[in-house]
């Protein structure tokens, strides 16, 4: 990527910079879409693939990955390059341009910058017994749902006691499997409706309060050790896959450091109506945005997005003019798969 020059370069790939991407490209811009992770679809993938969301316009009701595949449908019929396990480690002014530093050595130059990074970057908090690591390069560790059409009558473990280990369970006994939820209370800070449907299903094995001591990976099944809170008293099960539920931190310490900061107010960048951070051709939209009123919705940053595309060539090409309404554009000439030009050939 050295030495490529962009018009615009999106930092993140939750739904902001998903649909900034798209519509970058509706408006023929030379983009790149940075993400750090090996995924895309930010706080939705990582956080609640599963869920409903009910609030994203033109939906009755949508899950969180669907609408990721919807959006990672759209972009792809723009041009347009997306970088993933790329994290932005530092972004600096040189000259009218941005240089983009990708995992602290390639980097490229963009004529502006659209954050679109959330609150940082996500990892889940992981479990750290012995046998851990090796639980995990089995691939019976997991710490996000798997797909959930070929899992009925698989027999699950999920550890944790909060809305993302009850979450988990609930969909999983929702797709007829087995699960052992481990614990090491009695008691769950969660829904609290989730966790009576737990208690009334007979695929629901509660092994509380307990804690995980060692995971042993055997030939086709996980073995897990536990130990009782109250006297000790060692138990195994075995089953298909353990899930660690312990929910996901986000991270901002790397975009801390970069040396081109743009001004923060409670761990947004202030934006202004132009969605234009306090550096010039730095815009920030979706949770890295801030300003007065804002709401951390999905829709919000949808909305915002084109604000920053369309303000951001007004920063680097202000005699460019537009924008159009997307019923004007020619459909044939933006996007870039036959198959979609081909619905527009009559
Ligand atoms: C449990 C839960 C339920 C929710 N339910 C709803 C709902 O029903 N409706 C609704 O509207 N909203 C909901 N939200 C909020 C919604 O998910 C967020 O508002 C939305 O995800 C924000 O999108 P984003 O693209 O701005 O940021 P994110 O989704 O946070 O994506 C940011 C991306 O940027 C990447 N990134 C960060 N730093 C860097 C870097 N330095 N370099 C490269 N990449 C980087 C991250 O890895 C991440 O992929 C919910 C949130 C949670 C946690």
């Amino acid at each position: 990527m050295d030495n490529e020059i962009f018009d615009i370069a999106i930092i993140g790939a939750g739904p902001a910079g998903l649909f900034a991407q798209f519509y970058a490209g509706l408006r023929e811009l030379k983009t790149a879409l940075i993400e750090a992770t090996p995924r895309i679809g930010g706080q939705i993938t990582a956080l609640y693939p599963e869920k409903t969301i009910l609030d994203v316009a033109g939906f009755l009701g949508i899950s969180g990955r669907d609408l990721v595949n919807e959006l990672k449908l759209q972009t792809d019929l723009v041009d347009s390059k997306t970088f993933l396990n790329s994290e932005v480690t530092n972004l600096k002014k040189i000259a009218s341009h941005f240089e983009i530093e990708i995992n602290h050595h390639a980097s490229f130059l963009a004529k502006s910058v659209i954050i679109a990074s959330g609150n940082g970057s996500f990892s889940p908090r992981k479990i750290d017994v012995p046998g851990s690591s090796e639980a995990e390069q089995s691939g019976m560790l997991t710490y996000l749902l798997p797909g959930l059409s070929e899992v009925a009558d698989k027999d699950f473990a999920v550890v944790g006691g909060g809305n993302t280990a009850v979450d988990y369970a609930v969909e999983l006994i929702d797709h007829d499997c087995h699960v052992s939820l481990i614990h090491r209370r009695d008691n769950f800070r969660a829904m609290e409706s989730s966790v009576t449907k737990l208690k009334n299903s007979r695929r629901t094995n509660f092994l509380t309060p307990m804690k995980i001591t060692g995971l042993s990976p055997k030939k086709e099944k996980l073995e897990i050790e536990l130990q009782s809170v109250p006297d000790g008293a060692v138990k195994r099960v075995s089953v298909d896959r353990l899930i660690g539920g312990f929910g996901f931190t986000a991270s901002s310490r790397t975009i801390n450091q970069w040396e081109e900061f743009p001004e923060q107010f409670n761990q947004g960048f202030l934006t202004n109506e132009a969605q234009m951070t306090s550096i010039a051709g730095i815009f920030a939209i979706g949770d890295a945005s801030i300003y007065p009123g804002k709401s951390d919705l999905i829709a919000t940053a949808f909305g915002e997005a084109p604000t920053a595309i369309n303000q951001a060539v007004n920063y680097f090409d202000p005699d460019r003019g537009g924008p159009q309404h997307s019923t004007s554009l020619n459909k044939k000439e933006v996007f870039k798969h036959d198959r979609i030009k081909s619905r527009y050939n009559s």
